[in-house]
């Protein structure tokens, strides 16, 4: 089964992502400087690549933090130094055997990336960004007043020979491991972005409305994202402790967070391989190349990121990325997504009919926003299987309801019932995860997401077994899609995306906001047709919000206006089209 014919079927298609290419051209470049130097013998450079690859590591669990689940810490140097100074005070001042200390200093790490992921339940974007960077600025100065067990100024000297002493081919132990660790960190955000929970944490970050109508707890993701952040920072500074063979408060000063989070900006956010090429920039540029300069270490690096994001607004990968898509799509026409050819496969018979089942009822339900009652003693029965139109003028409160219907927001009297729950009180995720699903007047689409990618999120969130049908369509979409970017579509075609994500989220219970604005009139026909398919053939139940009535009046099974927050009518199209109220709200448009 084919799902849409594209203009853009002539000629090969760019690959979406380069994400597996990335992750290949960075293990190479590490391998390359990780091992090199040691393998010719230079143990200056063996033993600066150390450093930097150990900071590579620190900057891909930056970049997957910063982008992948969209929280703004400029503190990750503090877990860093957590890592190395617990792992230190054990080993070097405690006597405890390096595993056993390191084991300790990681707790501290993934400790102090929970504290973190704390403030982010509650704050997010510029005032996260402020409590981590207190974090960075406050932490050195902490390890000097708790010189009881840091020895303040004078830090901890270690030496770990086993890990230091040159073992095969000149390449030590630890030269291994601190090029292998950045390598596993590339795979693992190359896997964790493919994986569901990658795919979910991107909404999340992208748009938390969108996540929660898909079931998905944006606060729980932000913990997860911080505790993989944490716990992957906080072993390099387990390995920074040997490479380095001592610590010292002034070594994580506020500099090293910038350093992470200037090479994640200059490398290209979001990019796999950003990291490895921003550190180089950031990192070796002026510690190395400009040694003679390094009292104004922190100026070059602001100047470094001012001057490369000047130049390449998306970072140096970003861009370099950004211009290959773009080639390869250029000419190739606008992209389609249309839902003709899966109607056609799903052509029969109807199956079901609505029934007499109450799926969703509201009782006297109110919402008020200030002086202005966007719901007004509501009462409403919805049934199962039904086709529900919900219409009324610009701001009648039709969407105000269907966001206190799936929990977007609270009533403030009244009682909302689905499936004979009281849900009234429930948040968005959970009444997602009950089998309601919903579009948005304005449709969330993700464009760091592929367009398959934008459609997966919606199974993602199936709670049971998928259906025959939805496998299928799945399949298809995937086949079609994998390669597209959901970016090049119009503004119809992402509604369409969207109504497609809530069918492959196999919800019992579908809202749509609006979802036929913007389609054109071919498009609308085969909307009404799928709707009436997940009505008949599938036995949804769908409560449509729309303005076009000629849409609403051929499909629905009842229909209810509302004006002014309260609810005018409600019945059979025929009924309500005779109501004298309702022919006086759409003077000139009353149906017969
Ligand atoms: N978050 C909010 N804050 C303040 N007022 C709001 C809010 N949401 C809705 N309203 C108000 O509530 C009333 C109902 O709005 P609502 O968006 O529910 O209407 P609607 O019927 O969906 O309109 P439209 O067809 O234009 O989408 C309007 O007066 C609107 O301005």
């Amino acid at each position: 089964m084919t799902m849409t014919d594209t203009a853009a079927d002539t000629g090969r298609k760019p690959r979406f992502s380069s994400d597996l290419p990335q992750v290949w051209i960075g293990m190479a470049l590490i391998a390359i400087t990780g091992f090199g130097p040691s393998l010719i013998g230079n143990s200056y450079w063996s033993h600066t690549f150390q450093l930097v690859n150990i900071y590579i590591a620190a900057a891909i669990f930056q970049n997957f933090l910063f982008v992948d689940a969209g929280q703004k810490s400029f503190g990750q140097g503090v877990l860093l130094g957590l890592g190395a100074y617990v792992t230190a005070i054990f080993f070097g001042l405690h006597e405890y055997t390096f595993l056993a200390a390191a084991g300790i200093g990681l707790f501290a790490a993934a400790l102090g990336g929970l504290l973190f992921a704390l403030p982010a339940l509650r704050v997010q974007y510029f005032h996260l960004g402020f409590v981590t960077l207190s974090a960075a600025i406050v932490f050195p100065q902490l390890l000097m007043s708790l010189d009881h067990w840091t020895n303040g100024i004078n830090g901890i000297s270690v030496a770990v020979p086993a890990l230091t002493q040159d073992g095969f081919l000149g390449i030590s132990p630890l030269t291994f491991i601190v090029a292998v660790f950045p390598m596993i960190a590339l795979w693992l955000h190359y896997g964790i972005r493919r994986s569901r929970l990658g795919r979910r944490m991107r909404v999340a970050a992208i748009s938390p409305e969108g996540a929660r109508a898909l079931g998905i707890k944006p606060g729980y993701m932000r913990f997860i994202a911080f505790l993989i952040a944490a716990v992957g920072t906080g072993i390099c500074g387990i390995l920074y402790l040997p490479a380095v063979a001592f610590v010292s408060p002034q070594g994580f000063n506020v500099e090293l967070s910038f350093i992470f989070f200037f090479a994640v900006v200059v490398g290209g956010r979001g990019q796999i391989l950003g990291p490895v090429v921003g550190i180089w920039i950031v990192y070796i540029l002026p510690n190395i190349a400009l040694a003679q300069f390094v009292d104004y270490r922190l100026l070059i690096y602001g100047f470094l990121t001012l001057f490369t994001v000047m130049a390449f607004p998306d970072g140096i990968v970003g861009t370099i990325e950004r211009r290959r898509f773009q080639r390869g799509i250029s000419g190739r026409g606008e992209q389609a997504f249309r839902v003709d050819n899966f109607l056609e496969a799903m052509k029969g018979e109807d199956a079901t009919e609505p029934s007499t089942d109450v799926v969703v009822e509201v009782r006297g339900g109110t919402k008020a926003f200030g002086a202005v009652v966007a719901v007004d003693s509501v009462d409403l029965k919805v049934h199962r299987g039904e086709i529900h139109g919900l219409i009324g003028a610009n701001g009648s409160g039709k969407t105000s309801l269907l966001n206190v219907l799936s929990g977007m927001s609270r009533l403030d009297a009244g009682e909302v019932r689905i499936k004979g729950r009281d849900v009234t009180r429930f948040p968005a995720d959970r009444i997602a995860n009950l089998g309601v699903g919903r579009t948005f007047q304005t449709p969330r689409i993700y464009p760091q997401l592929s367009l398959w990618d934008n459609l997966r999120v919606g199974l993602d969130a199936r709670r049971e077994a998928v259906s025959d049908e939805i496998d299928d369509l799945a399949e298809a979409l995937q086949g079609q899609f994998a390669d597209d970017s959901a970016d090049l579509l119009s503004h119809g075609q992402r509604r369409l995306v969207e109504v497609m994500r809530t069918v492959l989220k196999e919800s019992d219970i579908i809202l749509f906001d609006e979802p036929a604005a913007g389609l054109s009139s071919g498009e609308r026909e085969n909307f009404a047709r799928l709707v009436h398919f997940l009505s008949r053939r599938m036995g949804k139940t769908v409560i449509l919000v729309e303005h076009d009535l000629d849409l609403v009046w051929g499909i629905a099974d009842v229909i209810t206006v509302m004006d002014q927050g309260a609810i005018v009518a409600s019945g059979e199209p025929e009924t309500v089209s005779k109501d004298p109220a309702v022919q006086h709200m759409f003077l000139g448009e009353a149906r017969a």
